[in-house]
């Protein structure tokens, strides 16, 4: 296991009760935007309407950053840093709330990557609903709830909470996930955040995996090659695919556009680099997915929960 620090941590709101058991302004998962609009409070954190009509909550701080998060997927879309959007959402993404949003950051849930459910799991196809909103020192704050149903049941057939706060600063964003086992069985359950981040591929480059092992699925994706990173500095010249496990809690990222961003974890103990190259010519060359992931299933017992935190940041 990969050594968890804490030198950061996420702003607790001022609630007496764990942020994932408050719910001062439940909101049902099934509802319009109108209605989303009057029950969020939080300032600089509204709810429009987004591409497709979907539901998107915007985050605006008074530093001038701005975020977006699709409700369908729990999807962080777009994160600009003085009207610069530091993540990527690929052309050929849809927005008709049935096939997950290809770019920003969607959630892989209850599995990482291709096995006995579909690939990444279905908590990036399914809708999210806000449980609470809020300020932290001026910062908006959103939390949002992925609870099981009848379309996750009929592939896992668990019951589960997932809980996801999303935190806008100056010149970061960060992020805290939590998993409840709400069922009376275990369960297990891999995940990842598949973040994307717009990126000249051809001078990006990614610090912080040396001495990681490697699962390459280059050029096998049924059969990882396993073997050892020994870069310092990880490019993208050409297809990439490999999981890293044990990363460190802090990878850095350029993206060869001019900035440096920081990518620190807790608990998201391994990471995954991928970039498609020809398999998706029209926008290759544009992005980077720089993934924090748990490879290796955490396995909760009822009542038990997992917590995961992210911090990106400008640096
Ligand atoms: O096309 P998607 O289902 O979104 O998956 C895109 C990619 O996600 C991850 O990075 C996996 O490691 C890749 O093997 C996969 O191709």
């Amino acid at each position: 296991m990969a050594t968890v620090s804490m030198s950061w941590s996420l702003p607790t709101i001022n609630n007496s009760s764990p942020s994932h058991l408050r719910r001062p302004n439940r909101l049902h998962s099934v509802m319009t935007s109108a209605s989303l609009k009057k029950e969020i409070s939080g300032v600089g954190v509204r709810v429009t309407e987004g591409q497709g009509n979907l539901p998107k909550v915007v985050l605006s701080s008074p530093h001038g950053s701005e975020a977006e998060l699709y409700l369908f997927g729990g999807c962080v879309t777009s994160w600009k840093v003085a009207n610069k959007d530091l993540l990527f959402v690929r052309p050929d993404a849809v927005f008709n709330g049935q096939k997950p949003i290809s770019g920003g950051a969607p959630h892989c849930f209850p599995q990482f990557g291709p096995g006995p459910i579909q690939q990444h799991g279905f908590a990036r196809n399914m809708n999210w609903s806000v449980v609470d909103s809020d300020d932290v020192e001026g910062n908006p704050v959103v939390t949002i709830e992925l609870k099981d149903g009848p379309y996750s049941r009929s592939m896992w057939d668990f019951s589960f909470q997932a809980i996801y706060k999303v935190i806008l600063d100056a010149k970061s964003l960060s992020t805290e996930l939590v998993i409840t086992n709400t069922d009376k069985i275990p369960f297990s359950f891999s995940t990842a955040l598949h973040t994307y981040f717009h990126a000249a591929v051809t001078g990006a480059s990614v610090r912080g995996l040396r001495g990681c092992k490697t699962l390459n699925k280059d050029p096998d994706p049924k059969n990882p090659l396993v073997g050892k990173e020994e870069r310092d500095v990880v490019t993208f010249p050409g297809f990439v695919d490999c999981v890293y496990l044990e990363a460190p809690d802090e990878l850095l990222l350029d993206n060869g556009l001019g900035d440096k961003i920081s990518i620190k974890n807790s608990n998201w103990t391994d990471a995954v680099l991928w970039n498609p190259y020809l398999q998706m010519e029209a926008c290759y060359k544009d992005f980077v997915c720089v993934e924090n992931a748990k490879i290796e299933k955490v396995q909760l017992d009822p009542e038990q929960s997992w917590t995961a935190t992210q911090l990106l940041s400008l640096v």
